[in-house]
């Protein structure tokens, strides 16, 4: 397999406050890889760096062999990576097929003459077929979490990078969310990057975790080694009184 992205170095200051600290690793084409940490640790920063929502202080970004550092978010997009937020962002006013045609417009989805039919497509992939003139507006969290991935799925991306798809939705909607990016890694040639505080779900989805603490990359490993990582344990349950009281 060969990588598809390389960071390298990444360090984001925010004033006295490092968000992430000189962080580096690689993805490799296909890898469904995730990214775990306690709140404040830096995921959702170094995603936004990754996609060109934000510039890092230090560090380089390459994609695809290309620099994608200083590119706007949509030059990020045009060039593979496409993401999906926290707090979902549809077109109001639209409904699900217009959202999704927006998206189609993206330059990498040129072979894709009839947006319409492919708009379609797309709905009807994540679960949400037949429901094209629906307004957005009436749509609940976890069919708004769909539309998002659908969205990014138009712009036909190398690299799928998914925030938190899970949180907010209850645990029936979880696994038909989690059993559709499954799908979509297996079918659709993707490399997924994804950031989820639900951990069970989290583990049984990525076959690699890069572990953050504190801004730094603690370790990366298989799921099967992090969850016994001293490192990780320590970031999530802090240190046991034992340790406290000899340190
Ligand atoms: N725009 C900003 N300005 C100042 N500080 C910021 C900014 N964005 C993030 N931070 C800080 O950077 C640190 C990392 O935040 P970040 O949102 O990346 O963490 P996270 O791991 O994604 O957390 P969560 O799991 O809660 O989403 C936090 O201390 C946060 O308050």
């Amino acid at each position: 397999m060969t990588d598809l992205l390389e960071v390298n170095g990444v360090t984001k200051r925010f004033g006295g406050l490092t968000a992430v600290k000189n962080a580096s690793f690689t993805l490799k084409k296909g890898e469904f890889t995730g990214i775990l940490g306690p709140n404040g640790a830096g995921k959702t920063t170094l995603f936004n760096i990754l996609t060109g929502f934000m510039q890092p202080t230090t560090g380089t970004i390459h994609f695809n062999g290309e620099l994608v550092r200083e590119l706007a978010p949509y030059k990020v997009v045009n060039r593979g990576m496409a993401r999906t937020f926290q707090l979902t962002r549809p077109f109001v006013g639209m409904n699900l097929l217009e959202n999704v045609l927006v998206a189609c417009m993206s330059p990498r989805a040129s072979e894709d003459k009839d947006k319409e039919a492919r708009a379609s497509y797309l709905l009807a992939q994540v679960g949400l077929g037949g429901r094209d003139k629906e307004p957005v507006e009436t749509l609940p969290y976890g069919d708004l979490r769909r539309l998002e991935i659908a969205r990014a799925l138009a712009t036909r991306p190398d690299l799928l990078l998914l925030d938190e798809p899970f949180a907010g939705l209850g645990s029936s909607e979880i696994e038909q969310l989690a059993q559709l990016i499954r799908r979509l890694h297996r079918e659709e040639n993707l490399t997924i990057l994804l950031i989820e505080h639900k951990l069970r779900e989290f583990m049984a989805l990525v076959s690699r975790v890069i572990a953050m603490n504190f801004g730094e990359i603690i370790a990366v490993g298989p799921p099967e080694e992090i969850v016994k990582n001293e490192k990780v344990i320590e970031a999530y349950i802090g240190k046991t009184e034992e340790a406290h009281a000899s340190a």
